[in-house]
């Protein structure tokens, strides 16, 4: 293991829980094979839910992607399902175009009150399909190859020990001015890793905590809460890592990713939610209480008009860990109503 840092005698190491987890719950795509898996589904169903806000540029190419591959192809995914979040362009046809079934964010238990952001649409997605195993596929993804599926189900479909697998990949930062070929993946190194380290050093293995890309059981996946926002997946990770321990989580090396990327100001709002998720959840497991609840207002700058004594606009923006919970206790409550 490689290490940094002056004048070091001692070799750093990562605790030997994360040095025994990484060899034995990583793998790559390549060693699961797609004709394999299919006998070993053994009636297991599969579930693909692609979350996509105005994603009509990408979203029909992975669809298409995944019913050749996956469906028509190797019998491996039974439903492909696109979640139209409140969309302002063609996301929706393109998807049923391609052959997916689609849903509106706002039209799945419409009984509860609508809520924004991409964990609300991954949860109305849960909600909306029925395989026993659910994929999920960000929409903006540019290569998306049907392997990434395939892998995530790997140590699914052969492991009953295992609930939940992330995806991992080399990420470039592709820009107007060209690629950083390791670019990618910004909140992911300057936020979400750096906190797990500090305070969830038991995930400290995995390479991409904050992939788009992964899969669970449905009974793990019905069983946790959802935020509704970015901070869902980092979410997922520590609740499950608290309510199943490390050993029931693994990775899977997917290749390379690329997708459209947001704005600084934009990864500024995402990294404010995911930092709002793990704060909140410090402090409900216990591992850190602090004398006042963080604030929820995260106030940002940009060009514009001038005001409050700056020659900046001044945006303010709530980014308070708003979830769902577990769709297990909705599904009951509505039961009883029914
Ligand atoms: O309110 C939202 C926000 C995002 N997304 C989808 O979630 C995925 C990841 O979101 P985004 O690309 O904005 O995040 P990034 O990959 O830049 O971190 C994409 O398919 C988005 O269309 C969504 O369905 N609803
Ligand atoms: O990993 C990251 O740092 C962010 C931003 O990625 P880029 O810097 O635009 O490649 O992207 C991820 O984070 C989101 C929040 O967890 C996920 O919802 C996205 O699927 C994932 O792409």
């Amino acid at each position: 293991m490689r290490s940094n840092g002056t004048n070091e005698k001692a070799e750093l190491k990562v605790s030997a829980d994360v040095g025994s987890w990484l060899p034995r719950r990583s793998s790559h795509t390549a060693g699961w094979r797609p004709g394999d898996l299919v006998a070993a589904k053994r009636g297991t169903t599969v579930s693909v839910v692609i979350p996509a806000r105005d994603e009509e540029a990408t979203v029909g190419e992975i669809v298409r992607t995944i019913r050749r591959d996956l469906m028509a192809g190797v019998p491996l995914v039974d439903e492909v399902l696109v979640v139209d979040s409140r969309s302002q362009d063609a996301t929706a046809r393109v998807a049923a175009e391609a052959g997916a079934t689609v849903v509106a964010q706002d039209s799945v238990l419409p009984m509860l009150p609508g809520m924004a952001g991409k964990g609300e649409a991954l949860w109305k997605g849960l909600a909306a399909t029925t395989g026993d195993i659910v994929v999920f596929v960000d929409g903006d993804l540019y290569d998306f190859t049907s392997d990434y599926v395939s892998g995530l189900l790997g140590p699914l479909l052969t492991d009953r020990s295992v609930a939940y697998v992330k995806g991992f990949y080399h990420r470039p930062l592709v820009g107007t001015s060209g690629t950083d070929a390791e670019g990618g993946g910004r909140v992911t190194e300057l936020v979400a890793r750096p906190l797990l380290n500090m305070y969830w050093p038991e995930l400290a293995g995995f390479v991409q905590p904050l992939a788009g890309e992964y899969a669970g059981r449905r009974e793990v996946l019905e069983s946790i809460p959802f935020v509704v926002n970015y901070g869902v997946e980092v979410g997922h990770l520590i609740d499950i890592l608290e309510s199943r321990g490390l050993d029931a989580l693994a990775q899977v090396d997917l290749g390379k990713r690329t997708h459209r990327h947001q704005s600084t100001q934009a990864l500024g709002l995402m990294s404010g939610q995911i930092m709002q998720t793990l704060v909140g959840r410090l402090a409900h497991y216990g591992r850190l209480i602090s004398a006042q609840p963080p604030a929820t207002l995260l106030a940002q700058f940009r060009r514009g008009e001038s005001g409050h004594g700056v020659e900046r606009e001044m945006v303010l923006t709530d980014v308070s860990c708003h979830q769902r919970p577990p769709l297990a206790e909705v599904l009951a409550d509505v039961r009883d109503i029914a």
